[in-house]
């Protein structure tokens, strides 16, 4: 839960879209905005367009810049990739890590996931790492479990020092995209305390991860989603990839800071 102390991380994946004259149109108007200074905005361009948009960002811009992937190796003969140190290069300094589509689409595995986090890290990039349950997982009753363990294998390779400098985005299936089902609190607030669970049991108790939901999030459903316990943000597709939409979630996400630092201090 967002009490005021960090910000509310709002960030939008812009997955296989935009040309370079859109994304540059994008992050003009992105600059040109009033950012609440509760709000840590962040965008996931196509690789393209990564350098332009770091390019146009005023250096002094709070907005992050992240790749949607990057691979485990330094360098090599991986026709098709680019590593954390090119990402880096680019104006990165995020990288999402194991989005389904990625796995589904593109055979990407636990395993790879995991080298992939700790090559971030080794790169001094903030893994965003993102889990969810299919459809038929949470019918049977087992998202809490399934997710857990997605966690805990993506982090295996990352020392325990530097698990809290991760990002872990909670992304059911079920949620995602045009056919996707939006999720109630009720449904997403047990999963986000398995996963801080099971973050704690690899840290130790010490620093923990920010811990983000995505899935169909909307203006309309994202102050519902930002009240579920361990919600630290949001990662939005479709309804932040228009700036108005994503400028009016950064609004949203303020104004729910303020209402957690005003029912703290009992106002
Ligand atoms: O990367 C973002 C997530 O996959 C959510 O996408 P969506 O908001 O379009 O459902």
């Amino acid at each position: 839960m967002v009490d005021g102390s960090r910000p509310v991380w709002i960030g939008t994946s812009w997955k296989m879209n935009k040309t370079l004259a859109e994304a540059a149109a994008f992050i003009d108007r992105l600059s040109a905005a009033p950012i609440p200074r509760s709000v840590q905005p962040f965008v996931l361009p196509a690789h393209t367009a990564l350098a332009a948009a770091r390019a146009r960002l005023p250096r002094d811009s709070p907005v992050r810049l992240g790749a949607q992937n990057a691979h485990w190796a330094a360098e090599g003969a991986w026709t098709g990739e680019i590593s954390m140190r090119m990402a880096a290069d680019a104006g990165a300094t995020m990288v999402e890590l194991g989005h389904s589509e990625r796995r589904e689409h593109f055979n990407e595995t636990d395993q790879t996931i995991a080298r992939k986090v700790a090559a971030a890290l080794d790169h001094d990039l903030v893994p965003l790492v993102c889990v969810g349950e299919p459809t038929e997982v949470r019918d049977r009753g087992d998202a809490e479990s399934f997710v857990a363990d997605q966690v805990t294998a993506a982090l295996a390779r990352a020392a325990p020092g530097s698990v809290g400098a991760c990002l872990i985005a909670y992304e059911p299936i079920w949620a995602i995209g045009a056919r996707g089902r939006p999720a109630s609190e009720v449904e997403v607030a047990p999963v986000m305390s398995a996963i801080a669970t099971a973050v704690a049991e690899l840290t130790g108790g010490g620093r923990a991860c920010a811990l983000l939901y995505g899935g169909s999030v909307s203006v309309g459903n994202a102050a519902e989603l930002l009240r579920s316990p361990h919600t630290d943000g949001l990662f939005v597709g479709r309804a932040a990839w228009d700036i108005e939409g994503f400028l009016a979630l950064m609004r949203v996400g303020a104004a729910h800071v303020e209402v957690n630092c005003a029912s703290q201090n009992n106002i």
